[in-house]
């Protein structure tokens, strides 16, 4: 049987997952992609780290280049995270005629225009299928299963850290900052955990997700993105009284004859007898509606070494299966971008929930109405929990029907300069999935 021989880079949560499955199924995988696939090379920061890690040291080495230019090298894996440094391997590594797999959702919503052309014109493959939801099949089935599709909508949860925090908050077992320790013990986490907290991993994603989907790479600083950081347990707790549950979703929606496509990451409301509030811990759900097979959903783990490096291994497997393309389908995205732009988030049309704190009178509720009603917005719910001391003011919970951002925001405005209002309004958006 033929060889493919692998260079790894970083030996991490990931890396080294991919190094232990790939020798525990080493068999299955040959029998599978019909090449004894096998890491001749792993480039690490500590040896000693490695060492104590069970790798032979004959095939360490603590300097990337080594890899990237060995010529008995088929393809190199980049686990290492960061921006600058992947780059770098990454194009040096396609330069050299090699094929690359990597996880790193940051470099590529960044620079994946850009390394996609690179690999089509070095006619090299570059596959990326853990950087996106860890272990679900998620692009494959974009690329391959979905294939005849325009799509309307993709939408979900894809990231695990977030998702195990709320978890943990919504059941009152941990506070934010314990659950945050937790998803990095469990290696769910960036190393720079605010990647995951504040929504900037949700929105790489996304970037990718608007790339295979529409040909269009969105710029990062394009997408409205907003994290987890600030929820406050109460809204957890006062938004399941109403029947909703806190997500960090990612949401991109295509409008249908228009050059725009909405695409933001935000905590999000959902009604909690949809299929993507029961998503728990380091799960991820993906929504994926077609406009010929409808709605699809992609159910997994979203992280962790292990689910992970089953992605990476399938992209090895592919590229192993398939020798040196002339041209890869997979990177059709590369040279062309289409015309379309993103949707400015004051345009998108949402429902909301509005969680003010006011001063216990008559009138307030008639005064805040007036401002939403002047502006065509119309209210579903009003909530005002009792609360035991009145001397901070009472919480006030407004549910509103769908209405434009921008004019849901001019109220939002008006209604933070009532004489009776403490403190900013609490402002989150409520999901229904509708397309336009
Ligand atoms: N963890 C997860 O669940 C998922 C991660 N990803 C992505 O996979 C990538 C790896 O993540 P993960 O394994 O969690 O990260 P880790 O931080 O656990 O692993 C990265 C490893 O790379 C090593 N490293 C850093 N720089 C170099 C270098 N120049 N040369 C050699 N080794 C180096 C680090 O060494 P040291 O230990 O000394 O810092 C570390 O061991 C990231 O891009 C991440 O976004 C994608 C999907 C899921
Ligand atoms: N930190 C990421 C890893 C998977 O991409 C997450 O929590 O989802």
């Amino acid at each position: 049987m033929k060889s493919f021989h692998v260079g790894l880079i970083g030996l991490g949560n990931v890396g080294y997952r991919v190094w232990h499955n790939l020798l525990t199924h080493r068999e299955l995988l040959a029998k599978k992609s019909g090449k004894e696939i096998e890491i001749k090379k792993i480039a690490v920061r500590s040896v000693e780290k490695a060492l104590k890690q069970g790798v032979p040291p004959g095939i360490l080495t603590t300097d990337w280049k080594e890899i990237v230019n060995d010529p008995d090298l088929d393809a190199i894996v980049e686990l290492i995270g960061g921006i600058d440094v992947p780059y770098e391997i990454i194009t040096e590594a396609l330069k050299k005629g090699k094929e690359v797999v990597t996880a790193n959702k940051a470099l590529l919503a960044f620079h994946g225009q850009q390394i996609a052309s690179l690999a089509s014109s070095y006619k090299r493959r570059i596959l990326f299928e853990a950087s996106v939801a860890g272990g679900i099949p998620l692009l494959q089935a974009i690329q391959d299963g979905l294939v005849a599709n325009r799509f309307l909508m993709i939408s979900g949860i894809v990231n695990a850290t977030c998702n195990y925090i709320l978890t943990e908050m919504t059941n009152g077992r941990m506070s934010y900052a314990d659950a945050l320790k937790k998803a990095k013990e469990l290696g769910y986490a960036e190393a720079d955990e605010t990647l995951d907290v504040s929504g900037e991993d949700s929105a790489h994603k996304a970037a990718i997700l608007c790339a295979l989907s529409y040909r269009f790479w969105p710029k990062v600083e394009e997408i409205y993105t907003s994290g987890i950081q600030s929820v406050d347990p109460f809204d957890i707790q006062y938004a399941g009284e109403l029947g909703y549950v806190f997500k960090l979703l990612a949401i991109i929606k295509k409008h249908q004859d228009s050059k725009e496509v909405e695409i933001r990451v935000h905590p999000t409301l959902l009604r909690k007898d949809h299929i993507l509030s029961s998503v728990s811990g380091s799960f991820n759900a993906v929504i994926i509606k077609g406009d010929i097979v409808g709605d699809q959903l992609f159910y997994g783990r979203g992280a962790g070494g292990d689910p992970t490096a089953s992605a990476v291994l399938s992209d090895l497997v592919e590229l192993a299966r398939y020798p040196h393309m002339e041209y890869n389908p997979r990177l059709f995205f590369a040279d062309e971008q289409t015309e379309y732009k993103v949707m400015p988030i004051s345009e998108i049309i949402s429902r909301y929930y509005l969680r003010l704190n006011v001063v216990d009178k008559p009138g307030v509720l008639a005064a805040i109405a007036e401002i939403l009603g002047k502006k065509n917005i119309g209210i579903s719910s009003v909530v005002q929990p009792e609360v035991s001391s009145f001397s901070q003011g009472v919480p006030l919970i407004i549910m509103v029907h769908d209405a434009k951002e921008k004019y849901f925001k001019e109220a939002c405005f008006e209604i933070s300069r009532l004489p009776f209002l403490k403190g900013e309004p609490i402002v989150y958006r409520v999901e229904d999935f509708h397309v336009q």
